[in-house]
């Protein structure tokens, strides 16, 4: 199972801002795209993640064409497969680290009790260990990203998105969540990351480069 991409082309306008990627990312594996800034590592990424349809060339996913699957078939697969990480953390702030972990309505409210063992494990393993009731709004930078993986873990998701994931972090705290990310490639998942972090994009397996 991986993601292959073949020829991928955008073009925005006028604009052409992919003009041919190819590209294989496998699970169990971490994948950097680097480039400058504007050399198309988010339109890549999005395109890889199903967000952004490609103006011409393929998306293989586990060896199916998805680059023009209708929105059905793209939702079941954001719903089932994917996961999505951003550098502005994408948490619902008011609600607790548990529900944005979990997205489930049972976890909704932060002052009832609430136990799910899975959820336990894995804020153990982002570190966040008793905080499932705090709300996201208390969080650290480093703390809200862990969140971020944290869902991503729960969900078990295959593919995972990361896009600028260490951009608004710390030294101590992109160490964490460099960590992290490969601690779920370690746990089978395709991660794919845009990035402009070179230590982070060191500790890929991959590096896919983008020119200017
Ligand atoms: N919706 C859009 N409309 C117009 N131009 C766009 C759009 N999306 C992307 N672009 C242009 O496409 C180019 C690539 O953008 P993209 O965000 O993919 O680059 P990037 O490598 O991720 O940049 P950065 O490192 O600065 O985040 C840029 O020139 C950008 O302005």
């Amino acid at each position: 199972m991986s993601i292959q991409a073949t020829k991928l082309r955008v073009l925005i306008g006028k604009h052409v801002v992919l003009s041919g990627e190819n590209l294989v990312a496998n699970m169990g594996e971490m994948t950097a795209l680097v480039g400058p800034s504007g050399s198309g590592k988010t339109t890549l990424l999005n395109c890889l993640g199903l967000l952004l349809k490609p103006t011409d060339g393929q998306i293989y996913l586990d060896g199916q064409e998805a680059a023009a699957w209708p929105d059905r078939r793209r939702l079941k697969f954001w719903q089932k497969k994917a996961a999505f990480i951003y550098q502005d953390y994408g948490l619902i702030s008011d609600e607790s680290v548990a529900y944005n972990t979990t997205l489930k309505a049972g976890s909704l409210f932060r002052n009832r009790p609430y136990t799910d063992d899975r959820l336990t494990e894995i804020l153990e393993v982002v570190g966040l260990s008793g905080r499932a009731k705090d709300a996201a709004s208390v969080l650290s930078g480093g703390e809200k990203q862990r969140v971020g993986i944290a869902r991503a873990l729960y969900k078990e998701a295959s593919y995972i998105f990361a896009d600028e994931p260490t951009a608004s972090l710390d030294a101590e705290n992109r160490e964490i969540i460099t960590g992290l990310l490969r601690k779920a490639a370690g746990r089978g998942a395709c991660v794919l990351i845009a990035t402009h972090d070179e230590r982070l994009a060191s500790e890929a397996d991959h590096v896919h480069t983008l020119a200017s």
